[in-house]
């Protein structure tokens, strides 16, 4: 263990972000620097448009990370697979082969940005799924049904009963990551259990309530899906990131939208927070007395799910108060970060 903490200092194994959107193009150049300064590796989520359907797509992908990473930066861009109805099990075979596809997404159609080309009805998709099984390719899930009858809230609650309960009963030895959990059930099923299951848990929902998207106004920079809950569920992913049970892990879900893309009548679901996510974490696990749990949920427990080495460099949280932009640049326009003009008190070096 390479933890080192004072009350003002924390030395901790570089961590991983293990759900991370990079886009493409200019947009992928602006933001990549930011999630290379703060981690070491990422899983880089598929949903592009037009989706990260085949090994070769992800190769070619890659290769387009690595080439707008600045001189002097190293960060290894972990690929995934964008499941749909008509993803062949051979897909399934090549991706496993080729070491750097590391997971395969599951968008079910319909349930956030660039999801359309996502899947149906996941009985259709059987056949991958059990070379999945075989080969030991985790499956990552976006855990919200779409069924408009559905109340928004509930949507990872209902989840749970209509997908990944009969799931599980299916292919109980499937390796699955239950992605950016934001409720108490889904800390409470995963924590329960039993077999090759995780979470990944955002910062933004360690840290803010659904009450935090209406607060004067409405607030469209705390607006994602699946959607901040109330104060009761938040409580619940705290105890969870906070317990030291290795089935929970850091996953930031930096999800990049162009200014005017948020601030719209129909604004894009996603909160941007590449730049300051160990910063954010750390707040999380002080305010609940646990900065001693930080180091493994952020770079321990990542690595032991994905049959992955851990890092062997370090990094060092200062508590320093600065200030996070307005805006950072985003390809030809801006976004706006997660916290924008507030202080932050704590300071990756
Ligand atoms: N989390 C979000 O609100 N948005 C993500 C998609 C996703 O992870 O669901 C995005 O790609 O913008
Ligand atoms: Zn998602
Ligand atoms: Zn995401």
């Amino acid at each position: 263990m390479s933890l080192i903490a004072t009350p003002d200092s924390l030395t901790i194994t570089r961590p991983d972000d293990w759900h991370l959107h990079l886009r493409d193009g200019a947009a992928l150049a602006s933001v990549l620097p930011h999630s290379a300064r703060q981690f070491a590796r990422a899983i880089v989520m598929p949903n592009l448009r037009p989706p990260v359907t085949t090994t070769a797509a992800a190769a070619a992908y890659r290769d387009r990370i690595l080439a707008a990473l600045p001189d002097g930066m190293r960060f290894e861009p972990l690929m995934t697979l964008y499941l749909t109805d008509n993803t062949d099990p051979d897909e399934i075979r090549r991706a496993h082969d080729s070491g750097f596809v590391h997971a395969v997404k599951l968008y079910p159609a319909g349930a956030t940005t660039n999801s359309d080309a996502g899947v149906t009805d996941l009985t259709r998709c059987y056949k991958t799924l059990e070379v999945m099984q075989e080969l030991g390719v985790p499956f990552l899930v976006h855990g919200e049904v779409t069924d408009a009858e559905i109340d928004l809230f509930d949507r990872e609650a209902v989840f749970i009963e209509r997908v990944m309960r009969p799931l599980r009963r299916d292919l109980p030895a499937l390796k699955i990551v239950f992605e950016h959990i934001t409720t108490k059930d889904a800390a409470q099923y995963v924590a329960e259990a039993d077999g090759p299951i995780a979470a990944t848990i955002t910062a933004h929902h360690l840290l803010y309530n659904r009450n935090d998207i209406f607060k004067g106004g409405i607030r469209p920079h705390y607006y994602c899906l699946p959607v901040l809950k109330r104060e009761a569920h938040r409580l619940a992913l705290v105890t969870a990131a906070t317990s030291g049970d290795e089935r929970f892990f850091l996953g930031t879900d930096s999800a990049p939208h162009a200014v005017g893309a948020k601030e719209a009548a129909c604004g894009c679901a996603g909160c941007y927070t590449a730049l300051h996510a160990m910063e954010m974490y750390a707040e999380a696990f002080e305010r609940a007395g646990a900065l001693d749990k930080l180091e493994a949920f952020a770079s321990f427990h990542g690595p032991e799910f994905y049959d992955l080495p851990r890092n062997t460099e370090t990094v060092t949280l200062k508590r320093e108060a600065w200030t996070m932009p307005d805006t950072v640049p985003l390809a030809e326009s801006a976004l706006v970060p997660l916290n924008a003009g507030e202080q932050i008190n704590w300071k990756m070096l």
